[in-house]
């Protein structure tokens, strides 16, 4: 079942556009993968959807949960949802913290407002919500402040913020950029279990292939302001049919050592004041054709289940004998 649902989501600053249009659904307990370099606008998207833009940027589109519509929506109801049906934590999980309050009174303010505690029942779930998330002797840490904690401990704090609201969406935007790469494994695992223990979805934003496939059920990839490619991750990492999602996937390394070498994209995403007219990955592209210069392919859906845009995707390889997947000549 459908919990969120995005609709042609466009995003202008001063006049702009980074985001040209997405389409993107969460379902009920999915944990979906958001992917794409620096500037695609990963952030952008969820940042829109729940009304935390400046109030210099213009959005337009539909963004509903369980059919409740957000984009235009009272500040009051959109506020309700962030917190509370949605929570989002962020890669530096320092900056979201108020170095001045201890940690459990910041994520009772979040139990106050989701969930109406009052300040005894608070204290007792803040404690059960820092075990939960692995921090060692919550009874005693609860009263103590965001700088008495390492990084990795912060932003575990920050889970357990995000959880006060008993969301059913948590979107994770780079939680682990900023951890070392331990760290990172084990903040990882822990979302890993939490999804698992609570049933809630998860849209998990980051640069991070491995870590997308290792978590992950559908993945999404993003380019210039656009969705270029989706689809189930068994599929997309055995296949990826567009150029970029290709691209991406040639430049992470592989465990099981058949591919020893990283092949770059070459070039960078294009800066929104100056976008190629047409497919905006055509300059980077080895398949682009003059056509790919002067329109821009629609998402559509294929055969196999995902989704595309690309007027000349890598050829879908036929993996069983009766298989259905339309051949595309390279
Ligand atoms: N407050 C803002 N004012 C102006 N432009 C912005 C603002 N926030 C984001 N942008 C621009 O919107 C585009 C998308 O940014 P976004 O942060 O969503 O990218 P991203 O894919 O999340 O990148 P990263 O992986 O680096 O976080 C970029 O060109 C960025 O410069």
């Amino acid at each position: 079942m459908t919990f969120v649902t995005i609709r042609d989501l466009k995003v202008a600053f001063d006049g702009v556009h980074v985001l040209h249009g997405i389409d993107l659904d969460v379902a009920r307990g999915e944990a979906l993968g958001l992917v794409g370099e620096s500037g695609c606008g990963k952030s952008v998207t969820w940042l829109a959807a729940l009304g935390l833009l400046p109030g210099k940027a213009s959005v337009s589109g539909s963004v509903t949960v369980e059919g409740q519509q957000l984009i235009g929506a009272k500040a009051a109801l959109v506020e309700g949802v962030r917190g509370g049906r949605i929570a989002m934590i962020f890669q530096d999980p320092s900056s979201s913290l108020n170095p001045v309050r201890t940690v459990g009174h910041q994520i009772g303010e979040s139990l106050r407002l989701h969930r109406g505690m009052d300040r005894r029942a608070t204290r007792v779930e803040a404690v059960r919500l820092l075990d939960m998330v692995g921090i060692p002797d919550a009874g005693k840490r609860v009263d103590l402040y965001p700088h008495e904690f390492s990084g990795g401990q912060c932003q575990r704090v920050m889970v357990a913020m995000a959880l006060a609201g008993e969301p059913d969406l948590l979107i994770a935007d780079e939680p682990t950029t900023a951890l070392d790469a331990t760290i990172q494994a084990q903040i990882l695992d822990l979302l890993a279990t939490l999804r698992r223990e609570t049933g809630m979805a998860m849209v998990f934003i980051s640069h991070d292939l491995g870590a997308v496939g290792a978590i992950c059920d559908r993945v999404n990839v993003m380019y210039a302001g656009r969705i270029v490619e989706s689809g189930n991750i068994g599929a997309m990492f055995d296949q990826p049919r567009h150029p970029y999602t290709r691209g991406l996937f040639d430049a992470i390394p592989r465990l099981d050592g058949t591919r020893n070498r990283l092949i770059p994209i070459h070039g960078t995403v294009p800066d929104p004041r100056h976008m190629p007219s047409g497919c905006a990955f055509a300059p980077r592209c080895s398949k682009a054709s003059d056509f790919c210069n002067s329109a821009t392919p629609a998402l559509k859906a294929q055969k196999d289940g995902r989704f595309l845009a690309c007027y000349h995707p890598v050829a879908a390889v036929d993996t069983t004998e009766n298989s259905n997947l339309e051949r595309v000549s390279a």
